[in-house]
């Protein structure tokens, strides 16, 4: 027996509880649609599917007493139960598309199902073989083609290249190549592939309910989790082909006649090259009729990671998801509750480690370990066994499901930009070391491997990496410098060369401290640590990336993978712990072929490690050239320095005190004790908080004191030693026809306006060097 004790009412008015009918449905079930967020809460199209507020109307909640306790019910009236999210959009006010719109001038992006509907038969064709000979090799589906050939991707990276075949034939990849060479699509374009084949071939609808999990990526952080996701999304591109109809390009640009890209939402990773694509003279209006909810889409890719919502994240997985892009962390959680994804991961077709060497790092995400003891076959003679505890292999079905795994079933993909060389040659070992003792979780890439249990006897090693972890088109500098003068050489770096720069600290208490220094200097610099939240992390990337010469502060958080387009240049503000961080913290610039610069502020105590570092990477100190400074103007930005430290002491004591008052109040109210009105204090403490009050008093006035000289200091043009602003036509280096050409730099008068690096005195050429011309032919000169 339950007796029902409270209702809520449905929180639509205009809706009849009377006539509606009730229907019980669960939280994930509800029709649940997108609020549209206020803008100064938005954090950038990337994530919008994560991050998006959602509501829910005519749904009652009812508090049930069972004997089992209280039990929430959600009670949907039947006529909100059908409307689905999709349906919600397609309710929208429909648009026409503009005539001249096209993919170079980011297509307005449409409710998919609008576009659908907007079909006429004169759609335009596109011919794959012709436009996009250099992938024509690998006979990729025609939508991947198409998303190719739209995002300007003419020719394959050359990791892209050596990767792909091997794929497509089945084979397990170890793919070591540098970084931003393209890496997430040598492994997603042929998982793509074959999931988009196998959903687009003739037949009958294969899944009944749930779709069963078909690949799994895991990826150390959470932005680059979403980036993944972000960028494998962007090549399905929102264009639905019903199953059973084979897909080509041609048909796809029937079936969405708008004739543009398909709305992509990822706007982060398109490229600038994007090719035009003849458009059709259509409207998306169509002449009545209700326009059908959207079905499915082909293949799903979705991602879950910690700090979002694990709710909203389950919600997803119940709709279905074909490719998951997960950090392990979360992953794990979701897998102890979700015996149904457990059971999927057991039946993967593949799975991905993306930064496979930051994954196993000793005591890093034991979770993983627990993940990838799912993906194994039953264990043989000789392979490690599994702990009889661990993850669903024990629980539901295990044995019956193990048989069900075929050999050569799971194809595996492990990628890097640092592999050691260690790792390729376990790899090759023709047999596979003996059983192991103690089956800990991996703390080695030999164990690693032995964990991920390839089905290729002998997968296949792709090392492409550069000789040192150098990027062909990256410029390295270096400064050293005592630990003190850090603050005033970085601000140096920033004001001569302007451009978007990402500094790497060691320490999120760094990041604190300099934070407001740069503020207070009037630069725009956003932080990026592990105790921001999601949110805030994630607002700060976009920031970054919208606003011009923004500096990113961040720890090695940011390190990997990141693909934020056009950082000019990396600040190693502290010296990177180990070589890999170095090799991938330069790897966030200097990315597809663009020129990128870096910089590594060493103090002498620092300077052992930088040498330590540098040997691993089979180098010395003298390869990296000193970046020029004018001491001069240096001085000049030290004094800016001090008083913005000055400011900073004296704003943090303004602070304390104000905190140590309010908390005096607070206790006083909560003791109930009268406060003296004058003091805003207990009338015990009078002389106490008097003294208080009078240190708060000295700390503001003198923080405006310092302010006021810092505003007047900024105000004044930091001119180079030997120039006359007074009479800029003479004096030791008259400066009229440079500023007149505008190739002064604008905040260091006398100063010409160039790149960081373009003034470096090369210290020895790398032999790389020869291969950046040959390379940019390769890539059609992309970046340049
Ligand atoms: N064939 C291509 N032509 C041009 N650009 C490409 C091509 N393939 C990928 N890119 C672009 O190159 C950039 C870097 O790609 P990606 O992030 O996959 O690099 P990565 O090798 O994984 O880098 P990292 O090692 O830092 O993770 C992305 O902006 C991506 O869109």
């Amino acid at each position: 027996m339950s007796n029902i004790t409270r209702k809520r009412k449905p929180n639509q008015p205009g809706i009849s509880r009377k006539k509606a009918k009730l229907t019980h449905l669960t939280a994930g079930d509800l029709p649940w649609k997108t609020v549209p967020r206020p803008r100064e809460a938005e954090f950038g199209a990337d994530y919008e599917d994560l991050l998006d507020l959602e509501e829910v109307d005519d749904v009652e909640v009812l508090y049930e007493e069972t004997d089992a306790g209280r039990v929430v019910r959600f009670m949907a009236s039947a006529a909100s139960k059908g409307k689905s999210k999709d349906t919600d959009v397609l309710e929208e006010p429909r648009q026409d598309v503009p005539e001249d719109s096209s993919p170079a001038e980011e297509p307005p992006a449409l409710p998919t199902s609008t576009a659908k509907a907007a079909r006429t038969p004169e759609a335009p064709s596109f011919d794959a073989a012709k436009l996009l000979p250099h992938w024509h090799e690998f006979s990729l589906h025609p939508r991947l083609s198409y998303t190719l050939y739209t995002q300007g991707f003419t020719n394959p990276t050359p990791i892209q290249s050596q990767a792909l075949p091997l794929a497509m034939q089945g084979r397990d990849i170890v793919g070591v190549a540098e970084t931003g060479s393209g890496k997430t699509l040598a492994y997603g374009l042929p998982i793509l592939h074959h999931l988009l084949t196998e959903a687009s071939a003739p037949g009958p609808s294969k899944t009944q309910g749930r779709r069963p999990l078909r690949a799994l990526i895991l990826a150390p952080t959470r932005e680059l989790a979403l980036q993944v996701s972000t960028h494998l999304n962007a090549c399905l591109n929102d264009i639905d082909i019903p199953a059973g109809e084979p897909p080509s390009v041609e048909e796809d640009l029937k079936q969405d006649n708008s004739g543009t890209v398909p709305a992509n939402k990822s706007k982060g990773k398109s490229r600038a090259m994007a090719k035009k694509i003849p458009k059709p003279n259509a409207s998306v209006n169509t002449p009545g009729g209700p326009v059908k909810p959207k079905p499915p889409p082909l293949v799903s890719v979705a991602a879950i990671v910690g700090g979002m919502s694990a709710q909203k994240q389950r919600r997803i997985l119940s709709r279905g998801v074909d490719v998951l892009v997960a950090t392990p962390g979360r992953l794990w959680d979701i897998v102890q509750e979700d015996d149904q994804l457990g059971r999927d991961i057991e039946r993967l077709r593949f799975l991905v480690l993306d930064e496979a060497d930051r994954m196993i790092e000793t005591g890093h995400f034991a979770e993983m370990d627990n993940v990838l003891r799912l993906t194994m076959r039953f264990p043989k003679e000789g392979e490690p066994e599994l702990e009889p505890d661990v993850g669903l292999r024990g629980s539901a079905e295990p044995e019956d499901s193990k048989k069900d795994v075929k050999k050569g079933d799971l194809q595996t993909f492990v990628f890097s930009a640092t592999l050691s060389k260690d790792l390729q040659r376990n790899l090759k070992r023709p047999k596979r070391p003996k059983k192991q003792k103690n089956n800990k979780p991996a703390s080695t890439l030999d164990d690693l491997l032995l964990r991920l249990d390839f089905r290729d006897p002998t997968p296949a090693v792709i090392d492409i990496s550069p000789a040192g972890g150098v990027v062909a088109t990256l410029q390295e500098s270096k400064v050293e410098c005592l630990a003190l003068d850090k603050d005033a050489y970085l601000y140096y770096f920033l004001l001569r060369y302007p451009g978007r720069t990402l500094v790497f600290l060691s320490s999120i208490d760094g990041i604190r401290r300099l934070l407001p220094l740069l503020d207070l200097l009037g630069l725009p610099a956003f932080p990026l640590h592990s105790q921001l939240e999601q949110r805030q992390r994630l607002k700060n990337l976009d920031r970054f990336k919208s606003t011009p010469n923004a500096i990113l502060l961040a720890t090695d958080v940011a390190a990997r993978g990141l693909d934020v387009p056009a950082v000019d240049h990396v600040v190693h503000y502290q010296a990177p712990r180990a070589a890999d961080a170095y090799v991938h913290r330069n790897g966030r610039t200097a990315r597809a072929m663009r020129r990128g610069f870096s910089l590594l502020l060493c103090a002498p105590d620092e300077r052992r490690v930088v040498r330590a570092m540098l040997g691993s990477l089979g180098r010395q100190e003298e390869d990296i050239p000193e970046m020029p400074v004018d001491l001069y103007l240096l001085d000049k930005l030290k004094a800016r320095i001090q008083l913005a430290r000055g400011i900073d002491t004296a704003q943090h004591k303004v602070r304390k005190e104000k905190h140590e008052r309010n908390w005096l109040k607070e206790a006083a109210e909560a003791m109930e004790i009268e406060l003296d009105s004058d003091l805003d204090s207990p009338t015990d403490d009078d002389a106490r908080n008097a003294l208080s009050k009078r240190k708060l008093k000295a700390a503001e006035a003198k923080t405006a004191a310092l302010k006021a000289e810092l505003k007047q200091l900024l105000a004044q043009p930091l001119v180079a030693r030997g120039i006359s602003t007074r009479y800029i036509t003479s004096g030791s280096r008259p400066v009229a026809d440079e500023m007149l050409a505008g190739e002064l730099n604008e905040q260091m008068v006398g100063l010409r306006k160039v790149e960081a690096g373009s003034d470096l005195v090369p210290a020895k050429k790398r032999k790389a060097k020869a291969k950046t011309k040959e390379e940019f032919e390769e890539w059609n000169g992309l970046g340049e």
